[in-house]
């Protein structure tokens, strides 16, 4: 399943925040969004999930514009983690991950025996089984986060969009997301902050600065000390691990960095 947005532009009050930005996610690919703080990532995952409606431009999902589908048919396809956790009421963790079973069933139909395997799973898979009982208000950023995670793979959906997955995660939870992310070999979209945890996992990186796209490729391409410097306004010595094969970020204090200018 592919996800793709086609020269979205996108206004509030009259100003423009996202500029003809074409994003695409191939089938199984995992695809990170990177940017500085307002450069307009959440906006234009909002626009990928319908949540916003591009002024022009096309969000299409599976090659559809996802404007002519129905509400069920995509949340059948495609699930959301947003930064936000919307609690209008105080529901158990359990209850909310059941939530994500919602689109597969009918109208005031019962959960089945399936049902109840695929959340548990999903409480399982997310590391939070034993918090099942708990109401959602009680529980810490973290794991919230897992909780908002749990629903989405309850979901069962092949396309999964991620605003901030690791945001007030620990490293360890981190880390464990983005690696179940991985191996469920679905088709993501995520905002990612931590460039280092965007280089480990993304195949594909665009980067996004004041709502244009300004760089796309895979983390090697666009991770460069130039780019780091024009976008981020920071200095940085990036290598390859022996490990990993991937980039890997040492930022460099600017005073450092200057020092080291001035030297050479
Ligand atoms: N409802 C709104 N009203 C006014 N301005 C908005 C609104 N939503 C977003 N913006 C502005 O749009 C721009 C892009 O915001 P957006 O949240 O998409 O950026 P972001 O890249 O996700 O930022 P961050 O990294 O801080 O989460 C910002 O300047 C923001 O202030």
């Amino acid at each position: 399943m592919t996800l793709e947005a086609k020269q979205v532009s996108f206004s509030i009050s009259d100003e423009r925040i996202l500029h003809e930005v074409s994003v695409q996610i191939k089938d199984k690919q995992f695809v990170g969004l990177i940017g500085p703080n307002g450069s307009g990532k959440s906006t234009l995952l909002k626009n990928m999930y319908r949540l916003l409606k591009p002024e022009s431009g096309t969000v299409l999902l599976n090659e559809q514009d996802i404007l002519k589908q129905s509400s069920k048919g995509i949340a059948k396809n495609l699930a959301v983690v947003s930064q936000e956790t919307p609690v209008l009421f105080d529901f158990t963790v359990h209850d909310l991950v059941s939530m994500g079973r919602t689109p597969h069933k009918k109208l005031l139909e019962f959960d089945q025996e399936r049902d109840f395997q695929i959340v548990k799973d999903a409480l399982n898979q997310t590391g939070i089984a034993h918090l099942e009982k708990r109401s959602f208000s009680s529980l810490s950023g973290g794991e919230k986060k897992r909780v908002m995670v749990a629903r989405a793979l309850a979901q069962q959906a092949q396309v999964l969009i991620l605003d901030e997955p690791t945001n007030h995660l620990d490293i360890q939870h981190q880390l464990q997301l983005m690696d179940l992310i991985q191996t469920l070999h679905l088709t993501v979209v995520a905002a990612i902050h931590d460039l280092n945890i965007a280089a480990m996992y993304c195949d594909q990186i665009y980067v996004l600065q004041q709502g244009r796209i300004v760089c796309f490729g895979t983390p090697a391409e666009v991770l460069t000390p130039a780019l780091l410097q024009d976008v981020f306004g920071v200095y940085a010595d990036i290598q390859t691990h022996p490990l990993t094969g991937k980039p890997y970020l040492m930022y460099i204090p600017e005073q450092f960095a200057k020092e080291d200018l001035e030297t050479t």
